[in-house]
């Protein structure tokens, strides 16, 4: 197995994402939670960018002790010495440099002829290796850029001293089959090729980044860059943690494997969404919630004959404890019977037959059929409330002279009225505390994050919690034109969705819920 490095840019490329900004402490503990994941090389920001930069880069130098700081800038020389600054107690250190060599970028961008790209870049490779053991260069564009040219470029990174040589596929541009072609060309023909690394960096323009990274590895690259969930400029990077699981399942098929430590993914995953504020969304490959979902019947039944049918990762190996099957509308009896045996109901297959025809008309009207609902179904009794808790109706008595008061009203499955009031630190905490009481359920506020899903005054603001109570961990979510009303219905999303997993049987490693 040929190892493959990783370099890892969330703090650099994944931080251009539109709207991100890292604080330096933000920073140095992502950058702890990339050295647990094995991350071989981490780039640590683009100290020109600002003084801020330089110091938040500092920090991640002196914090990492087991894996290379890298930190990026332009073919100058005030770049290079900001690096220096920002890299000065780095235990290992790398320089890395960029210039763009497509025809585009030269003629619009930076007014240089060929012969200018290869004496800059030359000379600012020579000016770094006065400073650094190790350069990185990043010929940039090099996927719209003539394949002559790459090789002359690669050729003269090498003559100045690089050590890894990057040809990005800046804009997304490149098709799996041309970019391969270009690191086999380079193999190839390039003299002295075997003295330095090959690495990739592609773009997610086009929604090829994983697949064009991969065709580098499968031609001779020998590291790879992306970042964390594939934030970055524009649509993204390669997703680092794709990359790692896609030759960890294919193996077989590039002969290739890195080096990460591939169930700290998950962790990994959502410390960076916390911090940048990036939702992961649900269908994204390897970290998204549905990933190792199941809902409909036909893929449920081969779970729970044989969960290679339908999975061809296990949860565990990315950190997570377990696969879900949930019940909705497309789920079939073989789940449905199973969730009732966990439960507590044996059945004959003509009442099954019965108790499955009522559980298809309630998932028609209903997106996730929960524990509560099927107690109610096996009892006559269909609940129409989504949860166990509805809320009715919530008030908010704030000036900023005293502590604000929250009055709520819910509604519980069993049509029981609960109203509450209580006092808080802030209006928010108010109408939790409020909740609190009502349910007396005991449960800390891990986290809360409010952003707005549609732009204007009556724009809608969506509340995400998070809540623990034990080892229980759930999140929930609510949607509304107030934010007091929405981090309300956050709160009792949160609470129903705890309250049906406290209730929930493990199957091995497979829930149903
Ligand atoms: C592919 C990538 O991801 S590239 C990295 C993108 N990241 C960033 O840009 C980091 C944040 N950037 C910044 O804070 C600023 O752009 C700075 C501090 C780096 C530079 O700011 P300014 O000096 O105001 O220049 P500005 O950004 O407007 O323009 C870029 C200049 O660098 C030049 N340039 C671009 N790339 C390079 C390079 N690799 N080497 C040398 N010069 C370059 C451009 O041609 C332009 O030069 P010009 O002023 O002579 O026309
Ligand atoms: C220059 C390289 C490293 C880059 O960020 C890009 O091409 O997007």
């Amino acid at each position: 197995m040929r190892k493959i490095y990783v370099l890892d840019t969330t703090l650099r490329d994944g931080e251009q994402a539109p709207g991100v900004s890292l604080t330096a402490q933000e920073k140095v503990e992502i950058a702890l939670q990339l050295e647990k994941l094995g991350i071989d090389r981490i780039e640590a920001g683009f100290p020109a960018t600002s003084l801020g930069e330089v110091e938040s880069v500092q920090q991640v130098a002196a914090a990492i002790k087991n894996a290379t700081v890298t930190a990026f800038g332009r073919c100058h020389e005030r770049d290079i010495d900001a690096i220096r600054e920002a890299l000065k107690s780095a235990q290992d250190p790398c320089l890395h440099l960029f210039l763009a060599i497509s025809p585009i970028h030269r003629k619009y961008k930076l007014h240089m002829d060929k012969a200018k790209v290869l004496e800059t870049a030359a000379a600012a490779i020579r000016y770094g290796r006065k400073y650094f053991d190790r350069v990185e260069f990043s010929a940039e564009d090099s996927s719209r850029t003539e394949l002559d040219f790459i090789c002359e470029v690669v050729d003269m990174a090498i003559k100045a001293g690089a050590s890894v040589v990057n040809l990005p596929d800046t804009v997304g541009f490149a098709m799996p089959e041309q970019y391969g072609n270009i690191f086999k060309t380079v193999k190839e023909t390039v003299p002295g090729i075997e003295k330095i690394q090959l690495s990739t960096h592609c773009h997610d323009d086009l929604g090829m980044a994983t697949a064009n990274t991969l065709a580098a590895v499968y031609n001779g690259a020998d590291q790879i860059e992306g970042t964390i969930n594939g934030i970055g400029e524009r649509a993204g990077n390669t997703s680092t943690e794709e990359v790692a699981l896609a030759l960890e399942t294919r193996g077989d098929y590039m002969n290739a494997k890195t080096g990460l430590v591939l169930n700290e993914i998950y962790r990994t995953s959502r410390m960076v969404s916390k911090y940048t504020g990036m939702a992961v969304p649900g269908n994204k490959a390897i970290v998204g919630a549905n990933a190792f979902v199941h809902e409909s019947g036909i893929h449920q039944d081969g779970m729970l004959k044989e969960r290679t049918t339908y999975e061809i990762i296990t949860p565990e190996t990315i950190g997570l404890k377990e696969s879900k099957l949930v019940l909705g509308k497309h789920s079939g009896r073989h789940a449905f019977k199973e969730r009732l045996i966990d439960m507590g109901y044996l059945l004959s297959e003509e009442e099954l037959g019965e108790a499955f025809a009522k559980f298809k008309a309630l998932a028609d009207k209903k997106k996730n059929v929960l524990d509560e609902d099927i107690h109610a179904l096996m009892t006559n009794k269909i609940s129409p409330s989504s949860g166990i808790y509805k809320l009715e109706f919530v008030r908010v008595n704030y000036d900023n002279h005293s502590a604000p008061t929250a009055l709520v009203r819910m509604v519980k499955g069993d049509g029981n009225v609960l109203e509450q009031s209580a006092e808080g630190n802030g209006s928010v905490d108010a109408i939790y505390n409020a909740i609190d009481q009502a349910t007396g359920e005991q449960v800390e506020l891990e986290d809360y994050m409010i952003k707005s899903v549609t732009h204007g005054k009556d724009a809608q603001g969506e509340v995400h919690v998070v809540l623990k109570q034990h080892e229980e961990t759930v999140q929930g979510r609510g949607m509304s034109t107030d934010i007091l009303e929405a981090s309300a219905k956050a709160y009792v999303d949160a609470l129903n969705r705890l309250i049906s997993q406290k209730n929930r049987r493990l199957r091995g490693n497979i829930s149903i819920s």
